[in-house]
């Protein structure tokens, strides 16, 4: 029987059990600059830790994915957390698992407003960059350093994830 996950809009209360929103909408901000510029401010906090840590930034150009999706893996980084900001408005499917002692639990998919960004905290199960329907860039901050900063787990059978609820044409 394949497991179905639809996934559903990503909020900063749906999605605050795993990580952080990366959105101006409901954000700290104040203006700096004389006023010519509001500074959305610390929104998602970055971890780094292990030998020779450092934040690294970099540019993922991601392909899309067709769907409904076969989730077969998730991974995550004990190292450091992860950070996914959209340079186009596009958006793009969220996978993240809650922890259980035996691995990642069931799969939450979340659909991203546009310009929409998350951040993954350490540890954090999820699906690798997902985006819908065409080429995507990423502004992406992770950690850099010693040591393996990847592990990766295989569901025993893949879930199907569908971006809207109904029969799947
Ligand atoms: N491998 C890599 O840098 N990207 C993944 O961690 C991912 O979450 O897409
Ligand atoms: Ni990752």
């Amino acid at each position: 029987m394949t497991r179905i996950i639809t996934a559903q809009p990503l909020t900063r209360e749906n999605f605050a059990p795993f990580g952080d929103i990366i959105d101006t909408a409901g954000a700290g901000h104040f203006p700096i600059n004389a006023g010519k510029c509001i500074r959305h401010h610390d929104l998602a906090r970055v971890e780094t830790a292990g030998d020779n840590a450092r934040t690294l930034i970099s540019i993922f150009r991601g392909t899309p994915y067709d769907f409904p999706l076969q989730l077969t893996m998730v991974e995550r980084h004990p190292l450091g957390s992860q950070a996914f900001m959209p340079l186009s408005q596009n958006p793009f499917l969220v996978i993240v698992c809650p922890d259980t002692p035996n691995g990642p639990g069931t799969p939450q998919a979340f659909l991203t407003a546009p310009g929409q960004g998350v951040n993954y905290p350490r540890g954090r199960w999820h699906g690798v960059l997902t985006p819908i329907g065409a080429p995507q860039d990423f502004l992406v901050v992770d950690r850099g350093g010693d040591g393996t900063n990847l592990e990766e787990f295989v569901f025993p059978e893949p879930y199907e994830i569908r971006l809207t609820e109904g029969p799947v044409a």
